[in-house]
């Protein structure tokens, strides 16, 4: 995969291949801002047949041709039975975070048919990477029909993404991808825990292991109907500061990690139904809230199955302990999860979360997902422990 020339991503300001062990780069921006007055002000070109829409997300129709186009040509598992069904309450949650801008959603469309055949967002968002706090733009949900592929689409896209972002002075993206691209700066592995197996087998997401039954299988797997630590509940408003100062004391021991404020604590972790569940414990001596636990819900499409349609999936979001044991907690995550009728628990082995996986019952995915960062170069990829960030 070294030896693959990337005709488009060799001309952009990302860590090249061929600079990987060249510890005399700089770690930080690759490129200076420009000028803004300097950056191109129209639109660039599109094939003929094609021209540009910046896609309204809270237009009930546009967002429901935006959700048409991703159900139907979005990220698909390596053996093609399963392709991500992101929500439309779910698009517009991840879409809209404080700040957000309504000409990075953007779209391409067939002039003559109006058909939505292309799809590129960024949202605004402080990364910090080691001691520097960076205003980026979280790059994600590219998507070009499968009837127009490898026809250079995607590259057009990103440069006009890359384009807006410009003409809002924000120089840096990050972005995370399931494929290799010029550079990784982690590479994560993705784990499982069966919630329902005996519907996860039957689609063919989970194999029956050997000189097992469905039975034990089921029994291995199975949860207590309560969680067990004293005072767990689900986070409500009036926890937003409280939260806000767990996670920010949290995050800070990671190389690269969100940087979260009460407005972008209110907006991501507010509970909101079907598409983002967190809980927290509130001492029952103190009322101080001691741990925190997240997961958003993006299920699957199961691709042709008689008996099921859809994978009911969960994956952990952030997650805080201080008090109460992390697997504990997560233990706690599952329960609630598996009482909510979610098939599957889907982890990163970011953060601290291998600290619990193994012990949870958590089997290994079968691929990567590598983290990028655009125009701004880090000397050595990171371990995924060091990484406090999680891309939807
Ligand atoms: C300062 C602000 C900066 C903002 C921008 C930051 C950067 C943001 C970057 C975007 C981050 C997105 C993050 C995100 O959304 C999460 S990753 C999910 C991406 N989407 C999917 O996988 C959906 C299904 N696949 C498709 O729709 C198409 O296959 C896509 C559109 C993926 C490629 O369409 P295609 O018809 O299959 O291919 P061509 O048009 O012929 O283009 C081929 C070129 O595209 C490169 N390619 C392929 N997949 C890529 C990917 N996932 N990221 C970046 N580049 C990708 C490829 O390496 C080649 O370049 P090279 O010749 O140099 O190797
Ligand atoms: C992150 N966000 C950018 C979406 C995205 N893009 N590319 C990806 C490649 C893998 C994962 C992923 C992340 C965590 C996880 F537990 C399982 C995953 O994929 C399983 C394989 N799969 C793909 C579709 N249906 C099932 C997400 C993504």
């Amino acid at each position: 995969v070294l030896g693959k020339t990337h005709k488009f991503w060799e001309t952009q300001p990302v860590g090249q291949f061929k600079d990987i062990g060249n510890t005399s780069l700089a770690e930080g921006p690759i490129e200076q801002p420009t000028p803004l007055s300097e950056v191109k002000q129209e639109p660039y070109n599109l094939p003929n047949l094609y021209e540009w829409i910046t896609c309204d997300i809270d237009s009930e129709e546009m967002c429901m041709e935006v959700y048409k186009l991703l159900t139907n040509n979005y990220v698909e598992d390596d053996e093609n039975m399963f392709r991500f069904n992101y929500s439309k309450e779910f698009l517009r949650w991840a879409l809209r975070p404080p700040g957000y801008f309504k000409s990075w959603h953007i779209g391409v469309r067939v002039k003559s048919s109006k058909k939505l055949v292309a799809f590129i967002t960024g949202v605004p968002a402080r990364i910090r990477v080691r001691d520097d706090i960076v205003t980026m733009a979280e790059i994600n949900f590219l998507c070009v029909h499968k009837k127009l592929r490898s026809k250079r689409l995607a590259p057009v896209m990103i440069k006009e993404v890359t384009r807006r972002v410009h003409l809002e002075n924000i120089w840096q993206a990050a972005y995370t991808a399931g494929v290799v691209l010029p550079t990784p700066i982690s590479t994560c592995q993705y784990w499982h825990r069966s919630l329902n197996p005996k519907k996860l087998i039957d689609v063919g997401f989970s194999r029956l292991g050997a000189r097992m039954t469905m039975s034990r299988t089921i029994k291995l797997y199975k949860l207590p109907d309560s969680t067990v630590t004293p005072g767990f509940r689900q986070m409500e408003l009036h926890d937003v500061p409280a939260v806000t100062r767990l996670l920010r004391n949290y995050l800070s021991q990671f190389a690269v990690a969100v940087d979260l404020d009460e407005n972008d604590v209110e907006h991501w972790l507010l509970p909101t139904e079907n598409v983002v569940d967190s809980y927290l414990v509130e001492s029952p001596e103190t009322h101080e809230i001691t741990d925190f636990c997240s997961f958003y819900t993006l299920p699957s499409t199961v691709l042709g199955n008689q008996n099921y349609s859809t994978l009911k999936a969960a994956y952990s979001y952030y997650n805080v302990s201080t008090k109460t044991p992390l697997l504990q907690l997560m233990n706690d995550a599952l329960i609630v999860a598996k009482r909510k009728d979610y098939d599957v628990f889907n982890a990163l082995d970011v953060m601290q979360n291998e600290t619990f996986l193994k012990e949870l019952k958590f089997g290994p995915g079968d691929g990567k997902l590598h983290y990028y960062l655009y125009n701004y170069r880090l000397r050595n990829p990171l371990k995924p422990a060091e990484l406090g960030l999680v891309l939807l």
